[in-house]
Formats: C-alpha cells, structure tokens, sequence
C-alpha cells in the first residue's frame, strides 16, 4: 500500500512507495489503478514520457488546453523541485501553486491533476524524468506559462538563471494566460 497525502492545494497529491529493500537492492510498485481509483481518482493513463535534463534546466510551466493531462510523475535518477500551478478558474485555489522535491532517493510521486500548469528545476547534476499521462500530447494544444511570473511568486530554488528552451523563455504572463474554467 502506498501513501497518498493531499497538499495544500488538495487536488494535488503526493504518493510515497512501499519500498522492499534487501541484500539485492529494492522493489517498489509505482503504480496501482485500483488504489489510485480509490485513493486519488478514477484514472486511464495512455502515454508514458521520460525526459532527462542537466544541472539547472527548468522545464515548463507547461499544459495542454481542450484536453488537459493528468500527470504522475516521478524522478528516476537526481532532485528535481517540482512545481504545479492551479489554473481552473473554479477553483478556490485559482493561481496558487505548490512544490515538492522529488528525487531517485525519496522515491516521492506526485500526481499533477488536469487543470494544472507542471515545470521543474533540476537540482541534481543531471536528472531522468518520467511521467504517466491521462492523454496524449498534441503540440497545437500545448501552452506554456511564464516560470517567473512574479503574480505566481514561484519560490524556486534557483541559483543561477535556469536554462530554459526557446519557448520557456516566451512563456506567457499568468494574466494573458488561456486557462480553465
Ligand atoms: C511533451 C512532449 C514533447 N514531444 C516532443 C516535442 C518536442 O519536439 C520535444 C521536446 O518537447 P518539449 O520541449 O515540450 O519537452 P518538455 O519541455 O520536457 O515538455 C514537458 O515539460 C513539462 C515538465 C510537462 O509537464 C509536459 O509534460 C511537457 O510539456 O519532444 C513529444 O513528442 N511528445 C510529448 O508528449
């Protein structure tokens, strides 16, 4: 049985394993639908993604409108603070966001439900993302929210300006932004 722990923005949870250690090394089931349905939401997961990133690249904050993805996401190899963005209009928490460090080491997961914006910071030397999507991707759905956005006051743990691609560093201000209703 894992452990599913609501955040502060109570949509958002975060999933810890039962990690088996022994002599060999360790097993841990990452995912299971019928305690995922009960726990979390009933769930159909369609694309599996793995990214890998170096030191103090910062991937997002990306979504996809008209069909959102649900994300569970969880860090394979270093530490990455990992961020998600409320941006369903409905919500009490409209424009609010949380983080979490997910790492190799603390094995942690964390399920990014539809309706959110997702980025994350690579800390470690270099980090392997991977991810289970309740979509597929479609490029000409795919937006991009602007990481610094001082109106979402993201506190990332950054040392150095994040390496970021072409569209991140165009990402769009949270108020011109196409979000949810
Ligand atoms: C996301 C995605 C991308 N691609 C292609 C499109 C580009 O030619 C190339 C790199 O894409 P991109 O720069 O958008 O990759 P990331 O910056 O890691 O994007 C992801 O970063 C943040 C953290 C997310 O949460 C999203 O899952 C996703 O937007 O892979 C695909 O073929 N399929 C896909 O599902």
């Amino acid at each position: 049985m894992m452990e599913y722990t609501e955040l502060e923005i109570p949509d958002v949870v975060l999933i810890e394993p039962k990690v088996f250690g022994d002599h060999r090394g360790f097993f841990m089931e990452t995912f299971r639908e019928d305690e995922f349905n009960e726990k979390v939401q009933d769930v159909r997961f369609v694309q599996d993604n793995h990214s890998m990133s170096g030191k103090g690249i910062l991937r997002g904050l990306h979504y996809q409108i008209k069909r959102p993805q649900g994300k569970l996401v969880r860090v394979i190899e270093g530490e990455v603070f990992d961020v998600v963005v409320d941006i369903r209009k409905s919500s009490l928490y409209f424009g609010q966001w949380v983080g979490v460090t997910l790492s190799a080491e603390n094995r942690k997961m964390l399920w990014v439900p539809p309706g959110f914006a997702h980025g994350f910071y690579v800390l470690s030397d270099s980090a392997q993302f991977i991810y289970k999507c309740t979509d597929y991707y479609a490029h000409e759905l795919e937006r991009c929210m602007l990481w610094s956005d001082e109106t979402i006051g993201i506190k990332w743990p950054v040392t150095a300006s994040p390496v970021l691609s072409a569209k991140d560093e165009n990402g769009t201000l949270f108020k011109d932004a196409e979000v949810f209703e």
